[in-house]
């Protein structure tokens, strides 16, 4: 009988060979609120600006089956994870809602890509950053937050008025110790998944009491040693635009991030602090043009996740007939 040889060893039809470590984008999605248009306005900004890798939406049990159906539609690869829970403790947290953001730490077990952006539901793309996968690995790449919102009253930070984004304004008191690590926002960060670092993050987490920002304090503690601070058009976090003006080059920014209170695009009135801005106004609108454009809408035929989902060779050498999947090599005689 004639050897057979796995088709993937051949050349074929999808577009990224069978060999390339695969990498993605992902996001996450909890609930069965408004958060899936943010999912869905970042699927058409990906597409918009011709992202070359797929979007992965890691999803809670808790987002219900028609969600998940309009994600699958519009191209996205839907994964549910597993909640995780921060150990019982004592503390309060100033924000209840950040809890469930601990089930973040789940995208760390995607060990088939190799390298990966996540993004948070409420932010969109506006330039293609696909560079930022070709990045060298060993690093936890994010941006830098800002510490002047009201969200930060309970550091020790804010009580003094001091930000990382202008640390000579008010200079770190020596009589505080040293000043604090660079801390990152943990709405966008390129990261490596890894059995090994995700077994290492459940672990730490199982010891470490929850602080008001969640996940993110818990990420800025753990990644501390690899952390470096990439330049903030790859997070525009939106308070910078009012504590920080001179940071910001708003014309050059790739990565918008409507996370000011009130400036979530799909429940924006206009009516919160800051939020009557015209700079404010005009990204609102821009993240709207993008949702609405329906030639954004996800096409079958010219996808990447549809490759990814119908015709990837390591999905075929996973089917179960063996008649598909293998070709007989050409006889030796
Ligand atoms: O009800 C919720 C709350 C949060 N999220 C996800 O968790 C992320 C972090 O929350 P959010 O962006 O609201 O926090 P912020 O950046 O405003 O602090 C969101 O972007 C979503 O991806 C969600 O899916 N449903
Ligand atoms: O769980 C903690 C959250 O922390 C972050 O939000 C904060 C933080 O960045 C502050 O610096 C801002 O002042 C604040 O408005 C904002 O909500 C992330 O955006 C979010 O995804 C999530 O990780
Ligand atoms: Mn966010």
């Amino acid at each position: 009988m004639a050897p057979v040889v796995p088709v993937e060893v051949f050349p074929t039809a999808g577009k990224i060979p069978a060999l390339v470590p695969k990498k993605a984008y992902v996001t996450f999605l909890a609930g069965n609120g408004d958060y899936v248009k943010g999912v869905v306005g970042l699927a058409k900004g990906l597409r918009k600006v011709k992202s070359a890798y797929p979007l992965v939406v890691a999803i809670l049990p808790d987002v219900p089956e028609d969600h998940r159906e309009l994600l699958r539609a519009q191209g996205c690869i839907v994964k549910e994870i597993e909640p995780i829970y921060p150990p019982e403790n004592q503390i309060q947290f100033a924000m209840a809602y950040y809890v469930i953001n601990y089930s973040k730490l789940r995208i760390w077990n995607f060990e088939e890509y190799s390298k990966m952006v996540y993004l948070d539901a409420d932010i969109q793309v506006y330039d293609n950053i696909d560079h930022l996968l070709d990045m060298p690995d060993g690093h936890f790449y994010a941006v830098m937050d800002c510490f002047c919102e009201k969200t930060w009253s309970h550091s020790p930070q804010y009580s003094i008025g001091y930000c990382q984004q202008c640390p000579n304004k008010v200079t770190w008191p020596a009589e505080m110790g040293s000043p604090p690590p660079l801390y990152f926002n943990a709405g966008m960060f390129v990261f490596e998944p890894s059995k090994a670092t995700y077994e290492n993050l459940l672990e730490t987490l199982r010891i470490t009491p929850p602080t008001p920002f969640a996940e993110q304090d818990f990420l800025n503690m753990f990644f501390e040693p690899i952390y470096k601070p990439i330049p903030l058009v790859y997070n525009l976090v939106l308070a910078m635009l009012w504590r920080h003006p001179e940071n910001v080059e708003l014309e050059k920014v790739q990565v918008v991030h409507y996370c000011a209170a009130g400036s979530k695009p799909w429940r924006y009135t206009g009516k919160e602090a800051n939020m009557d801005r015209e700079d404010i106004k005009m990204l609102v609108e821009k993240w709207w043009e993008v949702y609405n454009d329906e030639t954004l809408d996800f096409k079958p035929e010219d996808s990447i996740a549809g490759e990814e989902a119908f015709s990837r060779p390591s999905i075929m050498a996973s089917m179960p007939e063996p008649a598909v999947s293998y070709i007989p090599a050409p006889s030796a005689a």
